[in-house]
């Protein structure tokens, strides 16, 4: 239950509902059993005196059960379902404002698949957790209760059976299948959240698979999972048939229990015929409310899981931290900084220190795998340093709020995102506030100034070439306007002749601000005022571009190798 706590409180905020959900279940529940109970006896009264004033009434009284069962029953779906809904909001944004402090590293730990199936999916089958798990119970005890209570009025063995009947199918079932239900390992949860991972991967990487001659093993292991999936779903459907059968056994032994004990009574005078048929009735009456109980168990299980699915995404503690980064073009000072990925034994990067001051032009450099974009993750507080420290402007980083951080900066990851809407609406991502003027501004300056801001962009950019989308990505930096630039390799795609220019054009406007650029590319690093060397998670080298070719080290090696390669 431990796992169902948030959900259980979020539903307690609408107790309004709940109550009346519950209290209304209760009345078409009674209201039932009173209406086969009265038929009983309507049927007895008939048979055995024939007087027409008491037909009359009971006629009467049969209609007025069956409306009020009807009008219950339509109250209690009324409330429960509005409860249930208003649950369902409370949840998803309680997830949501857990979720979003976490959302730049979110995608380290979980399959995007798998994080969508828990959003929608797992959310949704908590719905049931109100509907099927909590009230359920509650209501079909309390008529069955109500039943006992009135059965003992005409016989106390009668009243047992229907207690004993109550107590196995309102606890002992449910309970005794919830818990073997735990020990399947396949929760349809669980297969559901695997299938989606894989439909999203397969769908993501499908181009690849077609290329690579390799869509049949993978489709072959969607179709398993798919597989796995519906297995579970059967299984489910099965259990719930299971105690379905199980349920009705046992209100068909309680009753004939009843019209057993009844008729003996019956046949030694202790109770009138009158009633027989009445207390049969009400038994067969009561225990009909128990039908939804049969898909408890399951209900139950799907829940803890669902609600266990949704915390693990959570489980997190986001970054709390308060304070600001300083404005402008500060410097950047870098102590003793080691971060190793999650579940990775060995370092990605090991005690690396170095100080770039305000406004200097900074190349970070270095083989592929060297670690030179988990140094921007870690600059970009997107990653916790395991030890180390780094500083803007003189001020930690670690106090600074994630969002502050990223508000004061101009950044160009290596992957960058394009919505589906034009070229206008895409930069307005960087500047929401930029006028038409500046946009074109920013276009011309990426010497992308041919493309209307009214040119359509289809989802993730498909209709711009590679080189284009890093020169949109670089104009959104651009429109940010910060003193701060932090690229990733920016320019990967890109002729070096447009590159060039860009960066020389970029320079000369903005001489104070402070840039950390990360090249693969070696050649016209002279202008760069700093260049820091990476190999293997560690910093083997830092100087200008003169300084490195003097030194005739790691650099050096590199230019030569590069020169050689390319001569
Ligand atoms: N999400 C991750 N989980 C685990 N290890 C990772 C992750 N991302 C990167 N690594 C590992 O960390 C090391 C440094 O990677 P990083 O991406 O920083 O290198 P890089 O120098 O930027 O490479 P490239 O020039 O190819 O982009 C690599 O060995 C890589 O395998």
């Amino acid at each position: 239950m431990g796992e169902l706590k948030t959900v259980f409180w979020l539903t307690l905020k609408e107790k309004r509902d709940v109550a009346l959900a519950v209290v209304f279940g209760f009345l078409a529940g009674l209201a039932g059993v009173a209406l086969l109970g009265a038929s009983g006896y309507l049927i007895s009264k008939a048979a055995l005196t024939a007087q027409m004033t008491t037909l009359v009434v009971m006629a009467a009284s049969l209609k007025l059960f069956g409306f009020a069962s009807a009008l219950a029953r339509y109250a209690e779906r009324l409330f429960s379902h509005r409860a249930t809904f208003t649950m369902l909001g409370h949840l998803r944004s309680n997830f949501f404002e857990r979720l979003a402090p976490l959302a730049p590293g979110i995608f380290q730990r979980h399959q995007s698949g798998d994080l969508l199936s828990r959003i929608v999916g797992d959310v949704e089958s908590l719905q049931n957790f109100l509907l099927r798990v909590l009230y359920p119970p509650i209501v079909v005890g309390m008529v069955l209760v109500a039943t006992v209570f009135f059965t003992s009025f005409y016989s106390l063995p009668m009243a047992l059976a229907i207690f004993v009947g109550a107590i196995l199918v309102v606890v002992v079932l449910p309970a005794f299948f919830a818990l073997r239900r735990r020990k399947k390992t396949h929760a349809t949860g669980q297969t559901r959240g695997a299938f989606s991972a894989q439909s999203a991967e397969f769908l993501y990487g499908f181009k690849d698979l077609k290329i690579h001659l390799a869509l049949d093993q993978k489709s072959a292991a969607l179709q398993e999972s798919a597989r796995r999936y519906e297995e579970a779903q059967q299984n489910e459907g099965l259990e719930e048939n299971r105690v379905q059968s199980l349920n009705a056994l046992v209100a068909f032994l309680a009753s004939f229990f009843v019209l057993a004990t009844g008729a003996y009574l019956v046949s030694v005078g202790q109770l009138s015929g009158l009633y027989l048929a009445m207390l049969v009735m009400v038994s067969l009456g009561a225990f009909e409310n128990v039908g939804p109980l049969a898909a408890l168990p399951a209900y139950y299980e799907e829940s803890r899981i669902a609600a266990r699915r949704l915390d693990e995404v959570v489980a997190e503690e986001p970054d709390q931290s308060t304070g600001d980064m300083p404005e402008g073009a500060v410097d950047i000072e870098v102590d003793h900084l080691s971060y190793r990925y999650p579940n990775d034994g060995r370092l990605a990067l090991e005690e690396i220190s170095f100080r770039l001051p305000k406004g200097s032009k900074t190349a970070i450099v270095g083989p592929s795998g060297s670690g030179k974009s988990t140094l921007l993750q870690l600059l970009l507080k997107t990653a916790e340093p395991e030890s180390g420290s780094i500083r803007f402007g003189g001020e930690a980083l670690s106090h600074m709020a994630p969002e502050n951080v990223w508000q004061r900066m101009n950044v160009v990851l290596q992957e960058n995102h394009f919505f589906s809407g034009t070229i206008e609406s895409n930069l307005h991502i960087a500047n929401g506030q930029a006028d038409a003027g500046q946009l074109r501004e920013a276009l011309e300056l990426v010497r992308l100034g041919h493309l209307e801001l009214a040119a359509p962009v289809s989802e993730k950019g498909r209709n711009l070439s590679g080189g284009e989308k890093q020169r949109l990505a670089m104009a959104r930096a651009f429109l940010k306007g910060e003193r701060l630039w932090l690229l990733d390799e920016p320019f990967s795609s890109v002729d070096g002749v447009t590159a060039q220019s860009i960066y020389s054009e970029l320079f000369a406007r903005h001489p104070e601000d402070t840039f950390v650029i990360i090249s693969h590319d070696l050649s016209r690093l002279e202008d760069m005022d700093r260049i820091l060397v990476l190999e293997n998670g560690r910093l083997i080298e830092q100087g200008t571009y003169r300084e490195l070719m003097e030194r005739r080290g790691y650099f050096y090696g590199l230019k030569k190798i590069e020169e050689e390669v390319f001569a």
